[in-house]
C-alpha cells in the first residue's frame, strides 16, 4: 500500500490508463476490461485492474490538476512499478481548426504550474510525450479514420481565470491547441523515473466558440480515445 493507493504489491499492472475522473476509470473497466478487480477506493479515487485483449492493464483516476495527478503518478511508479502511463482526459480547444470531439495527442505541455521551476531552478524544461507511444497512438487513431491532432497543450493550474481571453489568445498564437490541467506533471515525472507517458485528450468544449459536446457525443468520442489508449498500452 502507498499513502493514497490501497493496492497490494502485484495488484496494479505495469501499463495504466489515467483519467482525471474516477467514474471514467470505472466506465473504462466496466466497458473495456475483462476479469476486473478493484484495487483502490481510497478518497473515492477508483483503481481497477483487468485484461484487454488478454493483456493486463490497470486504470486509475487521478483527480484534477497537477498536485493531484503528481501524487498518483509518483506512487504508481515508485510503489507499484508502473512503466507505461497514458492519460485519457478532456480538454478545451483554443484553435479555430481544432473541433469539438477531435482527439489530441499532447506532444508537449506548456504550463503555468511552478513544478518545473521548483525542480529545475530557473531552467525552462519542456515536458514531452514518449515518442514511441505518440507514434503508436497516432497510427492507431488514423487507421480508425479519426481526426487526430498532435501538438502542444497548456496544462493550466486554473480552470477559472480572470484574464482567460488574453492568455488563450497568446497561447493560440504560439500554436497551443488546447487547455487541460495535468499533462505537464505526467510527462515530467515519467522522464524523471525513466517511464513512458502520453496524454490522449478528447476536445470536450471549444473555448472560442462555446460549443460543447452532448453527453451522448461525449460517450462515443470518449470510447474512441479510450480504445486508442488501450491499444497503445498493449502494443
Ligand atoms: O477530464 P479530465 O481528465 O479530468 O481532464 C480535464 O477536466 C478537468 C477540468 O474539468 C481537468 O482535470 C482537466 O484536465
Ligand atoms: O481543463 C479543461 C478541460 C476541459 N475543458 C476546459 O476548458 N478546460
Amino acid at each position: 500500500m502507498s499513502v493514497h493507493i490501497g493496492a497490494n504489491n502485484g495488484e496494479i499492472a505495469d501499463k495504466i490508463l489515467l483519467p482525471g475522473d474516477p467514474l471514467r476509470a470505472k466506465y473504462i473497466a466496466d466497458t473495456f476490461l475483462e476479469d476486473v478487480s478493484q484495487y483502490n477506493e481510497v478518497r473515492g479515487m477508483y483503481g481497477f485492474t483487468g485484461t484487454y485483449k488478454g493483456e493486463r492493464v490497470s486504470v486509475q483516476g487521478t483527480g484534477m490538476g497537477v498536485p493531484s495527478i503528481s501524487i498518483y503518478v509518483n506512487e504508481l511508479i515508485q510503489s507499484y512499478g508502473v512503466k507505461k502511463l497514458i492519460r485519457v482526459g478532456t480538454c478545451g480547444a483554443i484553435q479555430k481548426d481544432v473541433k469539438v470531439r477531435d482527439v489530441i495527442l499532447a506532444q508537449g505541455a506548456t504550463t503555468d504550474s511552478r513544478i518545473n521551476q521548483l525542480i529545475f531552478n530557473g531552467i525552462d524544461y519542456a515536458p514531452l510525450a514518449d515518442f514511441d507511444l505518440l507514434r503508436t497512438a497516432y497510427e492507431i487513431g488514423t487507421e480508425k479514420g479519426l481526426s487526430i491532432r498532435v501538438g502542444n497543450v497548456f496544462t493550466s493550474d486554473t480552470f477559472y481565470r480572470d484574464n482567460a481571453k488574453e492568455v488563450n489568445e497568446l497561447l493560440a498564437k504560439y500554436k497551443v491547441l488546447a487547455i487541460e490541467m495535468e499533462t505537464t506533471a505526467l510527462y515530467t515525472l515519467a522522464a524523471k523515473f525513466d517511464c513512458q507517458a502520453l496524454s490522449v485528450l478528447t476536445v470536450s468544449d471549444h473555448i472560442l466558440t462555446g460549443e460543447e459536446t452532448t453527453s451522448e457525443e461525449r460517450q462515443t468520442t470518449f470510447n474512441e480515445m479510450m480504445e486508442i489508449a488501450l491499444e497503445t498500452a498493449i502494443k
